[in-house]
Order: structure tokens, then C-alpha cells, then sequence
């Protein structure tokens, strides 16, 4: 059956429909990863988006139990070149076509997705829709122009009350603001004692729990969207040490004082290099984030930048120049993509040791 996405800019893209065939409106952006497409699917910082993919094979191994980045995904829409529906892999338990219509997400194949690409990268991100063939261009434009896009995506994808994952180790709380699983993954296997809250938990919530460490998830939409949050992080600063993580990063960023915006196209992708300023180190990274830091505004904070962006020179990484307390833009939980990352979680744990040595702490 044949549908359609069309962008706000009237550009349209006839394809085959797969997965749910209701309608969909969103923000298209496109990712490079050759694969991790169910992670990609699974991850919450998409909510709101309608994702292409710019490797011209989706689906060849089929969908697992194991890969999934939240039990839920909340991605808008998926457009890809091919969706490849007979998948050869020993952990396949479904088709990309049996999940899609599973979760009620609309899926179109047949698109030339590196020119979709193309025009993304040369307008910046625009609003799409995924539609019947019955839908004038013209009527297309109009319904995109009236349509406000969501902006309570964090809202929508925290978890709705606290949990623990409990463990003998150091006491975490994990702030979730559309966390990947990855996340409490590399926390658990450290032996941390998580408990996961909301995205609105106030800073007095989060202090009662005594932590020894808090971490900032990732999460969708614009960080500037979670006055909340902001809050919270400037209420618990230099009480607790502090690592983030994408979403969490940028609101800590907000937190200290330093503004973001929002990039042309972003990053989104498995092979992303990014250098650690002090030592030259290069790691290729896995990312997913529309928004920055603005380096500029960093001038009047307590903030360094210990990170930067090889492809464009944007702000990857920061850290507090008088509070334990760092941040990075990209996913060290990888989930998918490389794990060269993956040693920021230890130096997290070595920050939470620090602390409670010079505060003489006892427990754990
Ligand atoms: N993965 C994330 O946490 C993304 C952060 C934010 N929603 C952005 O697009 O920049």
C-alpha cells in the first residue's frame, strides 16, 4: 500500500507503508548508524520525532527481547529506504514490520532517505507527516503550519513514580527524563544502589534519599521545556556529586547559568569523534541530541569545557569548576554504538568516592 511524507517545505516522498498505518506528524531527523535501528526505535529521546535513516538497510536482523532501550518506544514515525522483512539472526523474535504495527508506530519504506537527508541538512530540521496518498500537498502544508509540535515530551516518557533497582553499592538517584535502559545498566553492573525518580522530584525529594551520587538521564525535546528540572539540579548542586548525561547535560548547563539552543540538524549517529580536551584523546561516540550549549553564554558560569565535538566543534562535555559535577552531550552507554565511552561511569563512581572521603562518610 502506498503512503506518503511530506515536510512542511512541500516537499513529498511517495514510499510502501509498514508498520501502523495511522497518520503521523513530526519533527524529521535523520540518523547515520548502520545499525541499532531497535535501539534507536526504543530510545525516548526521540518522542516526537520521526526518524529516517540514512543506512539504506533496516530490519535485516530482525527485532530481539535483549536490544531494547525502554519498554515503550516513543518515536513518531520511521522512514527507511528498505525494511527488510525476511530477518536472518538467531535473536530475531519478529519482523521490523510486526514491531512497528505492534507498538502503533507508522513506518514507510521505499524513501530515498539520503535525500531527505540531504534536504534536512540543507534547511535544518522540519516538520513532516506521514500520510494516506489522499492528502493534497497543498492541505499537507496548511494542516503542518496549524499544527504546534509536542513540548511535554519529558512529561510523557518519565517514569510516573519512583522505583529502586537496588544493589550493595553506592547509592545513586537516576533522575529519568526519558532514560535510556543503558543508563541503569552500566549503574547496576558498578553495584549501585539506584533509585530511579521523576522528572519533576524536587531537590528536597532527592536530598531525603541521601545520595551519594545523582545522575541526569537523557530525554527528549528542549532541555529550556523543564523549568522543573532546572530547578531541582540548582538545589542539589554541590550537595551531592553530579553526572549527566545529553538531556541532563543540558540542563545542567541551564542549571549554572549558561543557555542552549537548537542546532540546524543535530547529531544523530554511532561514529560521532569526540575529543577530551586535556589529554587529546579521541573517542568515537554515539549520539542523539537537536540542542547545544552555547559557548558564549559559558563566559559568566563556573563551567569548563572539557569535551568538544570533532565534526563542528560544538560543546560535548562539561564540568564545575568548584562542585563535583560533570556532564556530557554524548551516550558513554552507547546503546547503540561504540563503548569508548564507557569509563565515564567509573570516573563517576571515583567522583562519589572522593566526595565521601573528604566528607568523611561512612556508610556503603
Ligand atoms: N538524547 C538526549 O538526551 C537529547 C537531548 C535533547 N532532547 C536534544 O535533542 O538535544
Amino acid at each position: 500500500m502506498k503512503r506518503q511524507l511530506i515536510l512542511e517545505d512541500g516537499t513529498r516522498f511517495v514510499g510502501e507503508a509498514f508498520g501502523s498505518k495511522r497518520q503521523a506528524v513530526g519533527e524529521v531527523v535523520f540518523n547515520t548508524g548502520m545499525t541499532g535501528y531497535q535501539e534507536i526505535l526504543t530510545d525516548p529521546s526521540y518522542c516526537g520525532q520521526i526518524v529516517t535513516m540514512t543506512y539504506p538497510l533496516i530490519g535485516n536482523y530482525g527485532v530481539n527481547r535483549d536490544d531494547f532501550e525502554s519498554i515503550e518506544p516513543h518515536v513518531f514515525g520511521f522512514v527507511v529506504k528498505e525494511a527488510c522483512l525476511s530477518p536472518s539472526n538467531w535473536r530475531s523474535e519478529m519482523t521490523i514490520d510486526e514491531y512497528l504495527r505492534m507498538k502503533n508506530i507508522p513506518g514507510l519504506a521505499g524513501v530515498d532517505t539520503r535525500k531527505l537527508t540531504r534536504i534536512i541538512r540543507q534547511h535544518g530540521t522540519l516538520k513532516g507527516m506521514i500520510c494516506d496518498m489522499d492528502v493534497s500537498v497543498t492541505e499537507a502544508i496548511a494542516y503542518l503550519k496549524e499544527t504546534e509540535l509536542i513540548r511535554d515530551q519529558v512529561k510523557r516518557v518519565s517514569t510516573k513514580s519512583a522505583y529502586a533497582s537496588p544493589g550493595r553499592g553506592h547509592r545513586v538517584v537516576l533522575i529519568d527524563f526519558g532514560m535510556k535502559h543503558g543508563i541503569l545498566r552500566e549503574l547496576n553492573k558498578r553495584h549501585c544502589d539506584v533509585i530511579v525518580l521523576p522528572y519533576n522530584a524536587t531537590a528536597e525529594e532527592v536530598l531525603q534519599l541521601h545520595p551519594d551520587g545523582v545522575m541526569l538521564s537523557n530525554g527528549p525535546g528542549d532541555p529550556k521545556d523543564v523549568p522543573e528540572a532546572i530547578h531541582m539540579i540548582q538545589g542539589i548542586l554541590g550537595h551531592t556529586p553530579l553526572f549527566g548525561i545529553c538531556l541532563g547535560h543540558q540542563l545542567f548547563a541551564l542549571a549554572c547559568g549558561a543557555n542552549t539552543e537548537k542546532m540546524k540538524f543535530g547529531h544523530r549517529g554511532s561514529n560521532h569523534p569526540v575529543q577530551h580536551i586535556e589529554t587529546g584523546k579521541v573517542a568515537i561516540t554515539s549520539q542523539n541530541h537537536g540542542y547545544t550549549v552555547t559557548e558564549q553564554s559559558l563566559s559568566r558560569t563556573r563551567l569548563q569545557v572539557t569535551h568538544i565535538a570533532l565534526n563542528d566543534g560544538t560543546i560535548e562535555g562539561l564540568r564545575h569548576r568548584d562542585v563535583p559535577a560533570f556532564t556530557v552531550q554524548y551516550h558513554p552507554e552507547a546503546s547503540p554504538g561504540p563503548e569508548d565511552a564507557n569509563d565515564l561511569f567509573d570516573d563517576f563512581i571515583a567522583m562519589i568516592e572522593q566526595f565521601k572521603k573528604e566528607r568523611g562518610v561512612v556508610h556503603a
